[in-house]
């Protein structure tokens, strides 16, 4: 039997698992999103993050300035350069997070059974039994038994640096706590928790809208991490602010679900965000531990069926200082897979890990194994069951490209799309071999001539308003499962002068092909329109 072919609810034969990977062109379908710091901000380290597979980096205004943020970012953009693989930017916004403040950075160390002080004069100095935090309403908001953590910046949950606390009392504007661990806070910045409590904070805060209309703007932001998302009405509000942020009405929203709010009112915002983020940080300490599983399943079910990306956070903590995982990481990264995430999201181990890149190609190869064992087609017949009849056209003519491409054993699915939408809805059907989306402006397709670059072997595109739209489109696919786009550049001049869809087609497959990506005599199916009609075809490549 192919390894290819092996289904997890079928007996496998022990020794097919140690057959070696056939070498794919892609790293792995899911897709890995790299939050940028320390150790990942040098044009070397970040060129060897995107050759690993990083195809989004998450820059995390919870922490550092935006000239810090922006010199990353440059970086970025001549790994990019460098390596021809393109790479979106999402900005993570601070929203409702309270954070102890150590100014002097001094360790502090804190005694089991001792009592500390939470105080929100942020101008005292930290000690063991006072720690300021950036929030007044903490005393009204706890009561005596609840229960609070505090955690390094990214915190990974092995560190000697976190701690348990339990309200015993409040004091005025002070919360009064009873150390349950011995720990030392070391460092400058720390996460704080409440379990479970409401923190009357606005999820855009004052600071995150000043740093999306200078540095999100700027930058042409293709995602926004919406911290601590916990209504549909928050996704709402920060969809109107875009809006009104120049090209930024284009970008995604992605809302994270950090907690039990926002868990209780997942349906809702899912309806309004573009994605969502399964932020297992913060959730996994809001939650009790062995209903995790649970919300993560459930809440990958809902993305897919719903067509939108889920990204599922916190994978290989212990990879920040360790070149391998557990094994109960290891595992867990493939569960996550076949639970369905479009995505993982490294935190600590790319932004202060000693292991940046082997973490990437670790989470890809683990990625790569667990979709190959990815029961596509238990899920095509779930994903069609649920839709129901009569599906839009759209929808149908997606699933129809899915089916076919399996049936025939095609090489790759190309998708023509302007605004994304039939890309992503071929994706949403979890097709075994990769999507290239060819990004192309509808209206334009008979005066240009066409080049392709794409998240292989791609030329550099620069901003440039005549095609800005496709390159938020395009970018945008890189979160998205077995996505994979192929930006026309009309400034290139293509092989074929008379630039019809035809020719379209043909650039994108000699341009695959010389990729490396399709090979003489596969087979590829094709969605495009043609006149008024959307058709899928197969074509069988000559030499
Ligand atoms: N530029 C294009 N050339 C040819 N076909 C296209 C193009 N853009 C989209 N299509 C096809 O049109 C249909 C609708 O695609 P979609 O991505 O929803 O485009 P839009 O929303 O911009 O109309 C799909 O069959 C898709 O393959
Ligand atoms: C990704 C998370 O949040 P943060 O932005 O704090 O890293 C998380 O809580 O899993
Ligand atoms: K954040
Ligand atoms: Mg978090």
């Amino acid at each position: 039997m192919q390894s290819s072919h092996l289904l997890l609810e079928e007996p496998i034969r022990m020794a097919s698992i140690l057959e070696p990977s056939k070498a794919s062109f892609f790293p792995a379908m899911t897709k890995i999103v790299g939050t940028l710091g320390p150790r990942s901000r040098s044009v070397e380290v970040l060129s060897g993050c995107l050759k690993a597979g990083m195809s989004v980096a998450r820059f995390d205004f919870s922490w550092h300035d935006p000239e810090y943020h922006q010199e990353t970012l440059e970086n970025l953009k001549a790994a990019v350069k460098l390596t021809k693989k393109l790479c979106a930017v999402m900005l993570d916004t601070v929203g409702p997070e309270l954070q102890v403040v150590n100014k002097s950075e001094k360790a502090i160390s804190l005694e089991a059974d001792a009592t500390v002080f939470l105080t929100p004069d942020e101008g005292q100095e930290a000690s063991s039994n006072l720690l300021p935090i950036n929030f007044d309403g903490l005393s009204k908001a706890v009561k005596k038994g609840d229960t609070i953590f505090i955690g390094q910046y990214l915190f990974t949950g092995s560190e000697t640096t976190s701690v348990w606390l339990e309200v015993s009392e409040v004091q005025g504007n002070d919360v009064v706590c009873v150390i349950k661990n011995t720990a030392t806070l070391t460092g400058a910045l720390f996460t704080l928790h409440a379990s479970q409590i409401r923190i009357e904070l606005p999820t855009l805060s004052d600071k995150d809208k000043e740093v999306i209309s200078s540095w999100g703007v700027k930058n042409k932001i293709d995602f926004l991490s919406l911290s601590y998302t916990r209504h549909a009405e928050d996704v709402r509000h920060a969809r109107e602010f875009l809006s009104k942020q120049g090209d930024l009405y284009q970008t995604q929203i992605f809302a994270k679900i950090e907690n039990i709010e926002g868990l209780n009112h997942f349906d809702e915002i899912l309806q309004e965000a573009d994605g969502i983020i399964l932020s297992r940080g913060n959730l996994g300490i809001d939650l009790p531990p062995e209903k995790v599983f649970l919300f993560q399943k459930a809440a990958l079910y809902k993305c897919n069926v719903a067509g939108k990306p889920a990204v599922v956070t916190r994978v290989v903590d212990s990879m920040t200082d360790n070149l391998r995982p557990t094994r109960a990481e290891a595992t867990d990264v493939a569960n996550a897979v076949l639970d369905g995430s479009d995505a993982i999201l490294l935190g600590a181990e790319t932004l202060r890990g000693l292991y940046p890149v082997e973490t990437i190609s670790t989470v890809g190869k683990i990625c790569a194994e667990a979709e190959k064992v990815f029961n596509q087609d238990l899920y095509f017949k779930k994903t069609v069951k649920y839709v129901g009849e009569p599906m839009t056209h759209l929808e149908s003519i997606a699933s129809s490209a899915v089916r076919a491409a399996i049936k025939v054993k095609a090489s790759v699915i190309i998708c023509f799309t302007s605004s994304g939408r039939a890309a992503r809805l071929i994706a949403k059907y979890r097709p075994t071999m990769p999507v290239l989306s060819v990004v192309i402006p509808r209206l334009k397709t008979n005066q240009l001539k066409w080049s392709f670059s794409g998240a292989f072997e791609m030329q550099l595109i620069m901003p440039c308003s005549s095609h800005l739209k496709e390159e938020f489109v395009a970018r945008q696919s890189l979160i998205v499962r077995g996505l994979f786009p192929m930006l026309a550049d009309p400034r290139h001049p293509a092989e074929s002068t008379s630039a019809t869809n035809e020719s379209v087609l043909k650039v994108a497959l000699d341009h695959g092909k010389a990729s490396g990506v399709v090979k003489p005599h596969d087979r590829v199916v094709v969605c495009q329109k043609v006149g008024d009609a959307s058709v899928v075809k197969i074509i069988e490549l000559e030499d």
